[in-house]
C-alpha cells in the first residue's frame, strides 16, 4: 500500500493539493493500513493506492480526479447505499477499512467561507472481529474478536479475552502454554489481537501462521497489566470489578486489551458488551485444534460448515439457536449435573411430538435481537431492529402461552422465566409507536405508525393534502392554459415545476405567471409562485413529520437500550429453547438416544453410528449404516488396583471402516458432553476431560513440516498430555517412514497410553504384528473390522467385533481403486514372495512380533553384499598388528575401494 506519508509534500513543487485533498490526505496518514472509505456526498471514495486495491479487490472501475505533485489521482467509489456488500467482501479479502463520513452539515461549511470543507472523521474502523450489520455476518456463526495477553515474558502466565461484538457475549478464559492452541481453537476468533512484543515468539509461530489474516499484532500498552482494572472499571462505569468475579492480573490485561482495540475501532460508538464471564479451565473438554479438525466438529475439511457435525445436527430454526449450538459444540462440558440439565431440556422435548412442533413453528424466523440490540447500542441500527425487539416480545409471548401451566424441567423453566424479563411497557411502547413496513434505514422517515402520535399525524395530513392540493392545480393549470400536456412534476434540482411540450412554452410564458426555469430538448419547464408556495409548505411539513419519526425513533432506541440487559436474557433464552428443541427433533427423527453421563471411566457404546457418514448414506439411498459397539470401560471392577479405562487395538482391511469407528466414538463422547443424544442404541459415558483425535492426514505442510515430523509432534503431545480421563482415537501411528520406524514408534506409543497414561484409546493399525501386545498388557483387547471374501472379491461388512485381522486386501482395495492391471499383477507376485518369506524363516527374532514385521518389510530381492573394503576392514584385528602391518592394510583396504 502506497505510503501516503510520503505523498504529503509540506512544500509542494507543483502546487498545494485542493483543500480537500489536503484533508483526505491527512485522515489517510492516520490509517496506513486501511482502506480509506471517503464521504462524498452518495459516495464513499477512495483514492491513491487504496483505489487501485479496492477496484482489483471489488471488480469497480477505477477512474481518475485531479492531480497530485503533478500525477494523476486514481480514484474509485461505491454508493453508501450498497456498501454494505462491497465491505464484506473487502473484509472477507483481508482488508480493514476506515470508514471516514462528513461530520458537519455542509450548510456549515460554506458559513466559513467559499474554501471549506467539509469536516470529515473516521467514524470506525471496519475489520474481520468487530463486524455488526446482518449482511456481513453468518447468522449461524458467532464472530469473536479476541486479544492474547501475558505476563512475565515467554513462559508468563496467559489469557484470552473474546466478545462478538453482534451480540454482547464477553468472556475471559485463563490459558498455558500446553492448552493455548486448543483454547483459541475453540474460540475461533475471526480476529485475534495480540502484543507486538510476541512477534518473534518462536513458540507461537504455528499459532499465528495458522491464523493468517485474522492475526492483527497491536502496541504492548493495550495490553498493560498494571492499568487494566482502571480501565474495565471505567468502561463499565463501576468503581471495583469485585462484583464480576475473581479475575487474576493476566485476565484483565486481556480483558483491558479488547475493550482498548474495541475503542480503536469503534470511536464514540460505545459497544453494550455484557459483563465478561470468568471460563473456568476445567469446565470444558480440552479439544485441541488437530482434533477439531480430525473430528471436523464445526469445519469440515476445507474450512467449511458443510459436511461439519454441526451442519448435520443443526435443526435449530434461528440463527440464535445455531449460534448457541456452535458454540457448545465448541465447549464440551465436562460437570455432570450441567449436561444432565441439557439433557433434561432434550428429554423432555421428545416427549411431546404436538408440543415440541408447535414451538419450532414459534421460534421459526425469530429475528435476531442480540444482533438488532448491538446494532441499536452502537447507533447503527434501523426501524427494523428496532421492529425486531417488538417482534420479539411477540414471539416470547406465543411461546410462554404454548407452555403455560406445564410441567417443565429446570431449563425450560428458566428459560421462561427469561421470555418474561423485558418490561411489558418496552413492547407496549414499540407496538403503538412502529408501523407495520418497517424501511431498512431510518434516514427518510416512514417507520413510525399512524396514530402514534397527533403531532406527526397532523404533519403528514399537511403534507399529503398539500400534494392533493398539487393534482387540483395540474388540473386548474391545463383548464387556464389549455395545454392538455401540462404536468406537474418533481425533482431533486428544480423541485416542483410545471412541464409543457417545448412548442407550448411561448404561450405559457407569455402569461406572465409562470417564470421559465429550464429548457429541455423537448420541453420547457416553468414555476409559479403559487407552487413554490406549496413547495414550501410540503417540504415544511416533511421535514416536521421527519423530525418527529427521528425523535420517537431516539426515544425507542433509549427505551431498548435501558432494557438491553433482559432482552438479552430473553434472546438467549430462545436460543436455548431452539437448542433443546432442535436435539430433540435430531433424537426423535433419527433414534438417537439420551446417553449416561457421569464420573466414571466407562466407555460403552451399543449400536453407535456416525452421524455425518450415516447421513450421507441415507442420502445416497444405498445401503445403511451398520451400527457398531464398543467398550472401553476399565475391566470389570473387583481388582485391587485402582481400574482404568481400556485400549481397543483395531486391525482391518483398508475401507473396512475403521476411521469412521474412530471417529464415530469420539463424536459420541462429544456430543454427550454437549448434553445432546447420541446416534446408539445404548452409551454410557465416564466424561472425558480431554480428547485426542489423530484420524485422517492432517496437513501441516504450511508450517515447515513434514507429514511424517507432523504426525510425530502430535504424537507427543497426546503422550505428554493423556490422563486417565482423556479419551484418544489414534489412526495408523507410524505409517509416514519406513515399516521398521514406524511399526517400533506405533509399538512403543500404544504400551506408554497403557502403561502411563492409561486413557482410554482407540488405536487402528496395518501392524497386525502388533496384535501379539494383548497377551502383554491386561486392558488391551483386539478389535477387528470384518470382511468377507466371495468369488475373489472382498465384500466390505463394516462390522468390529474381537479378533484379528488376518491381512489388509490392499491390493483388493487397490483393484476397486482403478490400478493397472499390470501393477496389480506384479504387487500380488511380490505379496506372495513376501508372505512365502515369511512362512519359511526362522529364528529366534520371529517370537516377537516387531521382527517378523521388519523381515516381512524387506525386499524381495536378494540381499546386497557389503562392499569388499568393508568386509576386510572387519576381518582387522588392531591389537595384533605391528605398525607396518597395519600400513600395508591401509593400503590394501585403499586399492579395495578403488577397484
Ligand atoms: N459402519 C459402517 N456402515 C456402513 N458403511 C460404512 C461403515 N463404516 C464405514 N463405511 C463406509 O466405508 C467407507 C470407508 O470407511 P473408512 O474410511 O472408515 O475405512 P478405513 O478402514 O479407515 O480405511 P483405510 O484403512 O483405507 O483408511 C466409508 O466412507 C463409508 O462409506
Amino acid at each position: 500500500m502506497l505510503d501516503i506519508a510520503r505523498t504529503i509534500d509540506p512544500s509542494p513543487v507543483e502546487g498545494a493539493p485542493t483543500p480537500m485533498m489536503a484533508q483526505y490526505l491527512e485522515i489517510k496518514a492516520a490509517y496506513p493500513d486501511a482502506l480509506l472509505f471517503y464521504r462524498m456526498g452518495d459516495f464513499y471514495e477512495l483514492f491513491f493506492e487504496d483505489a487501485v486495491e479496492a477496484s482489483r479487490a471489488l471488480g469497480i472501475t477505477l477512474t481518475k480526479r485531479g492531480k497530485h505533485l503533478g500525477a494523476d489521482i486514481p480514484m474509485a467509489g461505491v454508493p453508501v447505499v450498497s456498501s454494505d456488500d462491497y465491505l464484506q467482501k473487502l473484509i472477507a479479502g483481508g482488508y480493514r477499512v476506515a470508514v471516514c463520513e462528513q461530520v458537519e452539515d455542509p450548510a456549515e461549511a460554506k458559513k466559513r467561507g467559499g474554501k471549506s470543507v467539509v469536516r470529515r472523521d473516521v467514524v470506525r474502523l471496519v475489520t474481520p472481529g468487530t463486524l455488526t450489520e446482518e449482511a456481513l455476518l453468518d447468522p449461524a456463526r458467532a464472530n469473536h474478536l479476541a486479544t492474547l495477553a501475558r505476563i512475565g515474558g515467554p513462559r508468563g502466565a496467559m489469557a484470552i479475552a473474546f466478545c462478538d461484538l453482534s451480540t454482547g457475549l464477553f468472556r475471559i478464559a485463563p490459558t498455558d502454554e500446553d492448552r493455548l492452541f486448543a483454547d483459541i481453537a475453540a474460540v475461533d476468533p475471526s480476529e485475534l489481537v495480540v502484543p507486538d512484543t510476541m512477534r518473534e515468539d518462536e513458540a507461537l509461530r504455528p499459532l499465528f501462521s495458522r491464523l493468517g489474516r485474522a492475526l492483527r499484532f497491536e502496541p504492548a500498552v493495550l495490553f498493560d497489566g498494571a492499568s487494566a482494572s482502571e480501565r474495565l472499571c471505567r468502561f463499565y462505569g463501576v468503581a471495583t470489578l469485585d462484583g464480576f468475579g475473581a479475575f487474576e492480573r493476566v485476565e484483565m490485561a486481556a480483558g483491558a486489551a479488547l475493550i482498548g482495540y474495541l475503542g480503536r475501532t469503534q470511536f464514540e460508538a460505545r459497544p453494550t458488551l455484557m459483563r465478561p464471564e470468568r471460563v473456568e479451565p476445567d469446565r470444558f473438554m480440552l479439544i485441541d485444534p488437530a482434533t477439531r479438525a480430525s473430528l471436523e466438529l464445526t469445519r469440515a475439511v476445507g474450512g467449511r460448515r458443510q459436511g461439519s457435525l454441526l451442519d448435520t445436527i443443526d435443526r435449530c430454526v434461528s440463527g440464535a439457536g445455531s449460534r448457541l449450538l456452535a458454540s457448545r459444540l465448541a465447549f464440551p462440558l465436562t460437570a455432570t449435573a450441567e449436561i444432565a440439565r441439557r439433557q433434561d431440556a432434550v428429554a423432555w422435548m421428545t416427549g411431546d411430538n404436538r408440543l415440541r412442533r408447535s414451538l419450532r413453528e414459534a421460534l421459526k424466523g425469530l429475528p435476531d435481537i442480540e444482533r438488532a440490540l448491538s446494532r441499536l447500542a452502537l447507533d447503527r441500527g434501523g426501524p427494523r431492529d428496532l421492529g425486531a425487539v417488538a417482534e420479539a416480545g411477540e414471539r416470547a409471548r406465543l411461546l410462554a402461552g404454548l407452555l403455560d401451566g406445564r410441567e417443565v424441567p429446570a431449563e425450560v423453566g428458566e428459560a421462561l422465566a427469561d421470555l418474561a424479563a423485558p418490561p411489558t411497557e418496552l413492547a407496549a411502547f414499540l407496538g403503538a409507536t412502529l408501523g407495520d413496513e418497517l424501511p431498512l434505514r431510518r434516514g427518510e422517515g416512514g417507520f413510525v405508525g399512524s396514530g402514534a402520535c397527533e403531532r406527526l399525524d397532523e404533519a403528514r395530513r399537511l403534507r399529503d393534502e398539500s400534494r392533493l392540493v398539487l393534482g387540483d392545480l395540474q388540473v386548474r393549470y391545463i383548464a387556464e392554459t389549455g395545454v392538455r400536456a401540462l404536468k406537474i412534476r418533481h425533482n431533486n434540482v428544480l423541485g416542483y415545476f410545471v412541464e409543457v411540450p417545448e412548442a407550448q412554452g411561448a404561450s405559457l410564458q407569455a402569461t406572465g405567471v409562470f417564470s421559465h426555469r429550464q429548457t429541455l430538448a423537448s420541453a420547457m419547464r416553468f414555476t409559479t409562485p403559487e407552487l413554490a408556495d406549496l413547495e414550501g409548505r410540503i417540504a415544511e411539513a416533511g421535514s416536521i413529520a421527519l423530525k418527529r419519526e427521528l425523535e420517537l425513533f431516539s426515544a425507542m432506541r433509549a427505551a431498548v437500550l435501558a432494557a438491553a440487559d433482559e432482552l438479552r436474557r430473553m434472546a438467549d433464552a430462545f436460543g436455548r429453547l431452539d437448542v433443546a428443541a432442535a436435539l430433540a427433533e435430531l433424537a426423535v427423527s433419527g433414534n438417537w438416544t439420551r446417553p449416561i453421563v457421569d464420573d466414571s471411566l466407562a466407555f460403552r457404546v451399543e449400536g453407535g453410528r456416525h452421524p455425518v457418514v450415516e447421513a450421507a448414506l441415507k442420502r445416497g439411498g444405498g445401503a445403511g449404516f451398520v451400527a457398531n459397539d464398543c467398550d472401553l470401560s476399565p475391566p470389570a471392577a473387583g481388582r485391587r488396583r485402582a481400574a482404568h479405562g481400556a485400549i481397543w487395538l483395531l486391525t482391518g482391511p483398508n475401507m473396512g471402516g475403521k476411521s469412521t469407528f474412530l471417529r464415530q466414538n469420539a463424536l459420541i463422547a462429544v456430543l454427550a458432553q454437549i448434553g445432546a443424544f447420541v446416534p446408539a442404541a445404548h452409551a454410557h459415558i465416564g466424561v472425558v476431560d480431554r480428547l485426542f483425535s489423530r484420524v485422517g492426514a492432517s496437513d501441516d505442510l504450511a508450517e515447515g513440516r513434514s507429514t511424517f515430523m507432523v504426525e510425530m509432534v502430535e504424537t507427543a503431545a497426546i503422550l505428554n498430555q493423556a490422563g486417565e480421563r482423556t479419551l484418544v482415537v489414534l489412526d495408523e501411528i507410524g505409517r509416514g517412514t519406513a515399516t521398521y520406524d514406524g511399526l517400533s514408534i506405533a509399538f512403543a506409543a500404544v504400551e506408554h497410553l497403557h502403561e502411563v497414561n492409561r486413557c482410554r484409546a482407540l488405536f487402528a493399525t496395518h501392524f497386525h504384528e502388533m496384535t501379539a501386545l494383548s497377551a502383554r498388557l491386561s486392558r488391551l483387547s483386539n478389535a477387528t473390522v470384518r470382511v468377507r471374501e466371495w468369488e475373489g472379491e472382498v465384500v466390505f461388512l463394516h462390522e468390529v467385533g474381537p479378533g484379528v485381522a488376518d491381512r489388509s486386501y490392499g491390493i483388493q482395495v487397490a483393484r476397486l481403486a482403478g490400478l493397472p492391471p499390470v501393477v496389480l499383477d506384479r504387487a500380488r507376485q511380490v505379496l506372495g514372495e513376501l508372505e512365502k518369506g515369511e512362512r519359511t524363516g526362522g529364528g529366534t527374532l520371529d517370537d516377537l512380533p516387531l521382527f517378523s514385521a521388519a523381515r516381512a518389510a524387506a525386499p524381495p530381492v536378494a540381499a546386497a553384499r557389503p562392499p569388499p573394503a568393508l568386509e576386510a576392514l572387519r576381518a582387522v584385528d588392531p591389537d595384533a598388528m605391528t605398525p607396518r602391518d597395519a600400513l600395508e592394510t591401509l593400503y590394501r583396504l585403499k586399492g579395495l575401494l578403488g577397484s
